[in-house]
Formats: C-alpha cells, structure tokens, sequence
C-alpha cells in the first residue's frame, strides 16, 4: 500500500486554492487533507471540508465561526476561528502545506508550518516580499522545504542548474504586462476594477490580478527570486512576454539560456509542487507551438509601470523598505477594488509611503508585523487624501 502525502490548504477557498483542490480530488489515492483555511466563504469552506474530511476547518474572520460550526455540525471535524486558528491549522501535522494565503496576512502561518519542518508549497509571495531573510534563514534552521508556486518562480526552479550556481548569468522574468500592456497613461489612470482583474491569460484572484495591470506583481516577483535563488539583485531581468508561455528563463555563463514552458494554468506548478520530487499528471492543456505560432518579448516601459522601479529600488535599500512597499500596495490595492482611488494613484501612493517612512532594520518577525502595521496607516492617510 502506497502511503499518501499528508496536506494543508491554507487559503483553500481562493484560486490558487481550489485548484491545489482539483488536484487532489483527481488523485485522491494520492493526498489526505490535514487542515483547510478561509475566510469570508464559508459556504464554499463547508463544502471544501465536506468533500476533503479534514481534522481541523478555520475561518480568519471571527464573525464566520459560527455559521461555518452550524454548517459542519453534523461531521466530527473540528472548526477554530481568528488568526491564531490559522496559526494553528498552519501547526496541524501536515508533511505538505499550501501557503496560499493572500498578503501578508499570510506570513504568520507560513512561518509556522516552516518552524516545524513541513515541506511548503509557496504561492503567498507577498510574505517572502516582507520577511525574506528571516524565511529564508527559518527554512535552514529547521530543515524545511521551500518549493516555489508562483509560476516564475517554479519554472526557474525547475531550470536552475543548483550544483553550478556560480554558471549562472541572469534570472529572466517574463511579465505579460497585464492588460494596460499598450495603454497610455492617461487611458491607464481612467481603469475600472473590471478592466484591471481582467487579467489576458491568467484567471486569479483580484489582488494579485490588479498587481499583474500595474506590473507591481512582477516587482513583487523581483523581491521574490531575490530571496529564493542564489543571484544579486543585479542579476535579475523583466522581460515583457506577452503569451505567458514561457514562464521564467535561466542564462547560464556559456551562453545555454534555459527556460519551462506550458500554457498558463496554475496547475501545472502547483502539480509540480504536490508531487515533488516526482512528477504527477495534471489536467493543464497541452502546450501546441504549433497552434500559438508566435512568441513575443520587449522591455518593460518603467515610465508607464513605475511599480517596477519602486520595488527594485525597496530591494536595494533593504531595511523594512519592502514590507512597506507590500503594505502600502495591498492597502491601495483595496482601496482601487473599492474605487475609492484611482488606478494610477496605486504606485503613486506606495511611492509616497516608501518616501515618508523611517525605514528600520529588521531582525524579528514582530518588526515585520510592526512596520506592516504602520505602513497601513500611513498609507490610509495617503488613500484617505485622494479619496474621490
Ligand atoms: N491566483 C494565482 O494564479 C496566483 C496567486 N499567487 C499568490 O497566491 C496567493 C493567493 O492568491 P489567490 O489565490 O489569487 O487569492 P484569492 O483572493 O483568490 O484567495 C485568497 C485566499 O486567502 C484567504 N484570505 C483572505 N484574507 C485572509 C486573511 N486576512 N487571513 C486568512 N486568509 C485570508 C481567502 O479566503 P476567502 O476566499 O474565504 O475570503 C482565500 O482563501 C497570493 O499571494 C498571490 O499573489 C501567485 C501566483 C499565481
Ligand atoms: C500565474 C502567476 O504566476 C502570476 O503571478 C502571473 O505571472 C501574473 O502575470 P503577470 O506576468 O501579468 O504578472
Ligand atoms: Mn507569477
């Protein structure tokens, strides 16, 4: 009898999270679920728990505890609520878990599931953006698995040459520039939420969808692989790739560029993270060359996609510059989605945050809650200012 894989889900009511869900559905020899998160959708919770027949459901959001215990009061699985019930669905004895979490309400339990050496499956980039060093060294100390989601990510750990890590020239991120890719300013700044989580190939959840139009998905990504893989932050390119077919690309010093392709389904890597070390099928559509015909690459425009500039410059500077950046971009990002600011007042805000803030060092994850906490302030003022 084959052994089957132990996972949690934290976030399993968004995208990311049901899709790991179809994945372990069409396998269900393969994985047992552990524990699943949430938190507004109870209904969609419920039925997730239903289905999955987890030990342990929360709900971040306290009001949902009660509707989501009377939803599962006929089963025996257990139902916590707040955020320390995320910490510990997080703690639950998972050998897997999905931090697909979104923001950096996320960081908290991803740390969890790290300190207790649980192989971790990472679509929350927005965690690596606040806390990268302290991740990172939390990864070494306690022998936990990191296996990047984010399709960039994925891919160039899929192509990365780990024993010649020194062979390696450039990480190359490809951006599809989302869908203002040719749009002028003036027509950018007049953007509805609808037209900006109309993402041209990816079908995501509403954040990371307005961060791919304003390109601060990608500096967000830039922070990222900074922290995943072993390169300067010199060493990391944009390419604007328009198809998102090529997923990420690795040059090497004798001149191989190495890169993973597939059509854009968040399957294939979130596949590729469930069942590594090996491979398992998933129902992605095959990638036809052929039928696609055409694949484009330019430059990114740092004039009309400022984000780009804003994150590489936060990365530079270190410090708690990128929890700042992330907190005022989540916190502006929300205040688009309410079209309550503009589209283009999203970078000029966390501009103007990263600007005013007296940037310190960051040595616990409490400065990281610390900061992330003051930025949100400073950047609502920011938000409250422009109001319209
Ligand atoms: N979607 C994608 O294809 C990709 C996503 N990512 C990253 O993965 C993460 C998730 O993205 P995505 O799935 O699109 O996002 P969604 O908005 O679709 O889902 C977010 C999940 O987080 C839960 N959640 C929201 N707020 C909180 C909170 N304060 N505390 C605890 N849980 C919370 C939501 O619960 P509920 O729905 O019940 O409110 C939901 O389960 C993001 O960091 C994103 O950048 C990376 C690459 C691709
Ligand atoms: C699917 C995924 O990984 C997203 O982060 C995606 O890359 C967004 O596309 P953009 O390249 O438009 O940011
Ligand atoms: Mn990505």
């Amino acid at each position: 009898m084959v052994l089957k894989k132990s996972v949690s889900i934290l976030g399993s009511t968004g995208s990311i999270g049901t899709n790991t869900i179809d994945l372990i559905h069409r396998n269900p020899n393969k994985f047992r679920t552990v524990a699943l998160t949430g938190n507004s959708n109870i209904q969609l919770l419920a039925e997730q728990a239903r289905e999955l027949n987890p030990e342990f459901v929360a709900v971040a959001n306290e009001a949902n505890y009660q509707s989501l215990k009377d939803a599962l009061a006929d089963t025996d699985i257990e139902v916590g609520a707040g955020e320390n019930a995320i910490i510990e669905a997080a703690l639950r004895d998972a050998e897997w878990v999905m931090a697909s979490i979104v923001g950096s309400a996320g960081l908290a339990p991803t740390l969890k599931a790290i300190e207790r050496g649980a192989t971790i499956g990472l679509a929350n980039k927005e965690s690596l953006v606040c806390a990268g060093e302290l991740m990172m060294q939390a990864v070494a100390t306690h022998k936990a698995t990191l296996l990047p989601v984010d399709s960039e990510h994925n891919a160039i750990f899929q192509v990365l040459d780990r024993q010649n890590a020194k062979a390696v020239d450039k990480i190359i991120l490809t951006a599809s520039g989302g869908p203002f890719r040719t749009f002028s300013i003036e027509d950018m700044c007049k953007v509805s939420p609808k037209e900006a989580v109309a993402h041209p190939n990816w079908s995501m959840g509403a954040k990371i969808s307005v961060d791919s139009a304003s390109m601060m998905n990608k500096g967000l990504e830039l922070i990222e692989a900074y922290h995943l893989f072993p390169v300067d932050e010199s060493q990391i390119d944009i390419l604007v790739h328009p198809q998102s077919v090529v997923h990420s690309m690795v040059s090497y010093i004798d001149g191989s560029v190495l890169a993973q392709m597939g059509t854009p389904d968040m399957r294939t890597p979130i596949a590729y993270a469930l069942a590594w070390p090996e491979r398992m099928i998933a129902p992605s559509a095959k990638l036809d060359l052929s039928e696609i015909a055409q694949l484009n690459f330019e430059e990114p425009d740092p004039v009309r996609f400022p984000a780009l500039r804003l994150a590489r410059e936060a990365l530079k500077f270190g410090k708690s510059a990128p929890a700042v950046l992330n907190a005022a971009n989540e916190e502006s990002v929300g205040a688009f989605l309410k079209e309550k600011i503009g589209f283009c007042d999203i970078t000029a805000i966390v501009e103007e945050v990263l600007s005013r803030f007296d940037h310190q060092e960051i040595t616990h994850i409490d400065d990281i809650l610390a900061t992330d906490k003051k930025a949100r302030i400073c950047a609502l003022q920011a938000i409250e200012k422009r109001s319209r």
